[in-house]
């Protein structure tokens, strides 16, 4: 026994080793909590930062920020709960599933599986709709001020910004695509670095005080879809060869990251809206401080940030939930004779969110809003928790719990999502 406590052999807590074959030996890629924790955090941030400050705005920066660290431990452990799914399903099964999809067909069945299919559908669709309505809207607001052209309408700009990426899609190579997204995450993580400093200079403290708790439950959807990361899971399980700190380590800083960007950037754009601006709120439409900013209200530069950095997280937003859309009608099947990028498959993806902003400019919320009622409520909370449910008791104690609390625990989960579900219904 000493003698082999004194070898100090590392502990391996991993379930299997990834190898791949290099031309003529096998390497092991162990996979790197580094990577897999950016991997996390880039799918976070996405279309909801955008639509956060707008529906943040009527409760304040203090009642948000709790919101927002409630919703985030929320999506942490629900997250935990996806994780305990995969790497208990691995150790059983022997194998290792990369889909969200798959694995609820695996743990709870066709009908489930189904089911989730049609939320992931439809947040899908609620998504695109988003970042093409927002994206035109900002494409046009820009392309107006910078000829100065007197206000064109809106549906150009997202017909405009559907088929400008949607030729791009179809035409680019993987590579090209690869690399374009690229450039576009460094303009993101650069206009985002350059909006904070610029922006903190400028924030008005009376702005930081103003609070109404009342006004936070509207805000409650769209933040679960900005801390919505957990289709994304299952393959990092996989990639860090099921070794479950590794995972729980990653998804715990991988949505940190998100959260604490999310947290200045609702301080820094809240702070930055001023109480003449406010007076110009209409009743019916939703009152956006990005939209006011990105007019130059508070400044020129601070003008050409926001609107920078929003078109550009929309694009690599849009990017990655193309190909999410394009996978999933692949593994419904749906144009499976056809190439990569047909253009039937296309027209699929991007005619409906054409349509769909050309008919309602202000969809952008909306979309977002019943993305989190409906969607985001079931795969980030009711589904892993029903999941993780009967996971344990199939399998009793040789399950590996990563979620403390027992049932309990698990109910809330399900509760607080029903409670989700109910407050995007009464609004
Ligand atoms: N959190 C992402 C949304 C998202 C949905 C589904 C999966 C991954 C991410 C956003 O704010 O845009």
């Amino acid at each position: 026994m000493k003698a082999i406590d004194k070898l100090n052999i590392s502990e391996t807590t991993r379930l299997f080793s990834n190898l791949s074959f290099d031309g003529n030996k096998l390497v092991h890629k162990p996979g790197s909590v580094v990577g897999s924790t950016a991997l996390i955090a880039g799918t976070t941030v996405g279309a909801g930062i955008l639509a956060l400050p707008a529906v943040t705005l009527p409760s304040g920066v203090l009642p948000s920020t709790a919101l927002l660290i409630g919703v985030w431990l929320y999506t942490v452990l629900t997250g935990l709960l996806i994780a305990e799914v995969s790497l208990n399903g691995m150790r059983h099964s022997g194998r290792a599933t990369n889909g969200l999809l798959a694995m609820v067909e695996s743990t709870l069945g066709g009908m489930e599986a189904r089911f989730a299919g049609g939320a992931y559908l439809f947040l899908h669709y609620a998504l695109l709709i988003a970042y093409v309505s927002q994206g035109g809207e900002i494409l046009i607001s820009a392309i107006e001020g910078i000829w100065d052209l007197p206000d064109l309408p809106t549906w150009m700009g997202s017909t405009g910004f559907a088929v400008i990426f949607g030729t791009i899609l179809y035409l680019g190579r993987d590579r090209f695509i690869e690399r374009l997204n690229s450039f576009f995450v460094v303009v993101v993580i650069t206009s985002f670095i350059g909006l904070l400093l610029l922006g903190a200079t400028q924030v008005n403290p009376n702005s930081l005080l103003s609070q109404d708790w009342t006004a936070l439950p509207p805000a409650l959807s769209v933040m679960l879809v900005a801390l919505f990361f957990h289709n994304i899971i299952p393959v990092v399980a996989t990639q860090l060869e099921g070794d479950s700190s590794k995972v729980r380590q990653s998804i715990v800083v991988g949505s940190a990251i998100p959260l604490t960007m999310f947290l200045l950037w609702n301080a820094v754009i809240l702070g930055s809206v001023t109480p003449t601006m406010l007076e110009n709120i209409g009743s019916t439409s939703v009152f956006d401080p990005l939209q006011v900013l990105r007019a130059g209200d508070a400044g020129e530069w601070l003008g050409i940030l926001v609107t920078v950095f929003s078109e550009f997280a929309i694009a690599t937003s849009f990017i990655g939930f193309f190909y999410g859309l394009r996978d999933l009608f692949k593994d419904m099947n749906l144009f499976s004779g056809s190439s990569e990028a047909s253009l039937p498959l296309i027209s699929l993806i991007l005619f409906p969110p054409m349509g769909f902003s050309a008919l309602n400019p202000n969809i952008f919320y909306t979309a977002l809003d019943y993305a989190g009622t409906f969607s985001v409520s079931i795969l980030g909370g009711v589904i892993p928790a029903i999941m993780a449910w009967k996971q344990r008791d199939k399998y009793k104690e040789l399950n590996q719990k990563l979620v403390p609390g027992g049932k309990l625990m698990l109910v809330t989960m399900i509760g607080i999502a029903l409670m989700a579900i109910v407050l995007g219904n009464l609004k």
